[in-house]
């Protein structure tokens, strides 16, 4: 089953604190879209009053055609049809693998939840851990039982809060792959809740920032880290470096490290603003009475990673090429590589 889930203009305060405010989201069929923002932006409950574990002060709930919360109506948790991967909701740890998959079947005959419960076995690739009690488990198998609990009965949406903060960092990005895998075989959206632009950028279709109990922005992850509406998602996504700059024209920017060249065309009539500049468009050269001076160098295999200061800021460059061995101390200067430019007027 596919699911089409409209969030109009929620709000929900904790007493007088506004922690979700007028947020407006939209998941398509089959799509996998990642909550993201800093800690106590808001994530977390907004997941929640989708579950229908909370619900909104303010506004209106869609899931297809049903309206699962509005002024009037409220459905609850268990007539939502979602499944959930919940941080305080982990494995029973009294019921064996099996026995945990099968909790959500209830209404189904013996039968059926066997062949059920293999189905989803296989599907996670943990047939010969049936029998297994959790604490028996890794944890990223662990979390594989609880995704395969969550799609157990074929919810039309699926609801993942942290799902991999657990995880060991080695394992973490293949667990990632074999559950969006398993997300995408099974076709169903999902909307799972993070921190981690890696981990949005490696499971997620689309992202949406969450700043302040907003959306700041929704878009595929290249949509917002190319041409983030604002600053704030902007540095959320990746550094950068920020430059003042005088828009020439709709191409053309002036700034101290000389006119940098944009590929796309910049519209908007202010002239005045500043340039955020992502490190693989910076490059360093030496420069010995150059604004940059390097902070600290690191070597990370096929390239070191220099941080400097600059401008009162600190980046952290990437430089390929050996020959180009700065010292820490050293001076330098920047170039600007044609790309296209964020432009962020006050
Ligand atoms: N039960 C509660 N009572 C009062 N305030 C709460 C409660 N739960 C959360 N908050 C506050 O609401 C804000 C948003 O919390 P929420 O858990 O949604 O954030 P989050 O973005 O998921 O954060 P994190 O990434 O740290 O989990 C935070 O400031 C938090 O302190």
């Amino acid at each position: 089953m596919t699911a089409q889930l409209h969030l109009d203009n929620i709000s929900f305060n904790y007493g007088e604190r506004v922690v979700v405010d007028n947020l407006s989201l939209h998941l398509g069929d089959n799509e996998i879209l990642c909550l993201l923002g800093a800690s106590g932006c808001g994530k977390t409950t907004t997941l929640k009053a989708i579950a229908g574990l909370l619900r909104p002060h303010q506004g209106v709930i869609r899931l297809g055609e049903n309206i699962l919360c509005d002024d009037n109506r409220f459905v609850t948790p268990q007539h939502r049809n979602m499944g959930m991967m919940f941080q305080d909701y982990a494995l029973f740890p009294h019921l064996n693998v099996a026995q945990n998959i099968a909790f959500g079947l209830k209404a189904m005959t013996r039968a059926n939840k066997v062949k059920r419960v293999k189905e989803m076995l296989a599907l996670v690739h943990l047939e010969d851990c049936a029998n297994r009690y959790p604490h028996q488990l890794s944890g990223g198998q662990q979390q594989r039982v609880a995704i395969a609990r969550a799609l157990a009965y074929k919810p039309s949406l699926l609801l993942l809060d942290e799902p991999f903060s657990n995880i060991d960092h080695q394992v973490r990005f293949q667990l990632i792959a074999d559950i969006r895998r398993i997300i995408k075989d099974q076709q169903v959206s999902a909307i799972f809740v993070t921190h981690s632009k890696e981990e949005a950028f490696a499971f997620a279709d689309t992202l949406a920032v969450m700043h302040q109990g907003e959306i700041a922005q929704q878009g595929t992850p290249q949509q917002l880290f190319h041409h983030p509406r604002s600053k704030v998602v902007a540095e959320f996504l990746g550094s950068g470096l920020y430059l003042d700059a005088q828009k020439q024209d709709d191409y053309h920017f002036e700034t101290q490290f000389g006119v940098v060249k944009s590929h796309q065309a910049v519209a908007g009539s202010e002239l005045s603003g500043q340039l955020y500049v992502r490190p693989h468009d910076l490059q360093l050269i030496r420069d010995d009475k150059g604004p940059v001076t390097v902070v600290s160098k690191r070597f990370v295999g096929t390239e070191y990673v220099y941080r400097v200061q600059v401008l009162g800021q600190e980046i952290e460059i990437p430089v390929k090429q050996p020959e180009q061995e700065f010292l820490p101390g050293q001076r330098l200067s920047i170039t600007i590589s044609s790309h296209a430019v964020n432009f962020f007027t006050a």
